[in-house]
């Protein structure tokens, strides 16, 4: 079985990548499987420049076919920002806490109490003889000042998806996280790509 390595330093993300990628017949591993590696460096301006950077260094660095995935935050009110900046919004040391801090604040000196938002994932796989398989997801919302729920990670205690009015996308379970959002529609086409290959 082909091995394919999940090419992100995120616990969140390689718990709902490794979910949908689980049906294929790979085998799926982590990062970790291949020590500490130094981190890709992610300067495309494009969500999926930033995806296919990802896949294609950590490809070189582990030899393997990898799957790496960029996304982000896109607030309206803030004219799309955090975006492409969204793991790095309260600075070079930011983690989940301080960027929704740092969101928090921004919205409050907007002015509004709420926003229209969506979240956004580009995913690319690089094979190991080079070949590039891509796909795109998009998942819309509010964000708002008032966080609820534990699941889920970064800015999901505060955004609302319009799928499920009233509760924030940290209260969702993993499956039902994974039917309507961003990466999972991503994974969801990545994942027909894969197979088609397959075949
Ligand atoms: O680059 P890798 O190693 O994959 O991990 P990362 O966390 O740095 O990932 P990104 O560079 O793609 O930045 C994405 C950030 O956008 C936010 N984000 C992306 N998807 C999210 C989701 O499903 N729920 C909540 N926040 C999300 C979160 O702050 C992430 O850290
Ligand atoms: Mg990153």
């Amino acid at each position: 079985m082909q091995k394919i390595v999940i090419a992100t330093k995120n616990p969140g993300k390689v718990r709902e990548m490794a979910a949908a990628l689980s049906a294929l017949p790979f085998d799926v591993v982590s990062l970790a499987e291949f020590g500490e590696l130094p981190d890709a460096i992610e300067d495309g301006k494009t969500f999926a420049e930033n995806a296919l950077i990802k896949a294609a260094y950590y490809q070189q660095q582990t030899g393997c076919a990898c799957i790496a995935d960029d996304s982000g935050l896109e607030i309206a009110v803030l004219d799309g920002a955090p975006g492409i900046h969204s793991a790095r919004f309260a600075g070079f040391h930011a983690d989940d806490a301080t960027n929704n801090a740092k969101m928090v604040e921004e919205l409050q000196r907007a002015g509004v109490s709420e926003s229209a938002a969506d979240y956004r994932c580009a995913i690319a796989f690089v094979d190991e003889d080079g070949a590039v398989l891509t796909a795109e997801g998009r998942c819309d919302g509010q964000i708002k000042l008032t966080p609820r729920g534990t699941n889920g990670f970064g800015y999901d205690p505060y955004f609302y998806p319009q799928e499920y009015p009233g509760r924030t996308m940290a209260e969702l379970t993993l499956a039902e996280k994974q039917q309507i959002s961003h990466r999972g529609k991503a994974l969801k086409v990545l994942a027909q790509k894969l197979e088609a290959g397959q075949e």
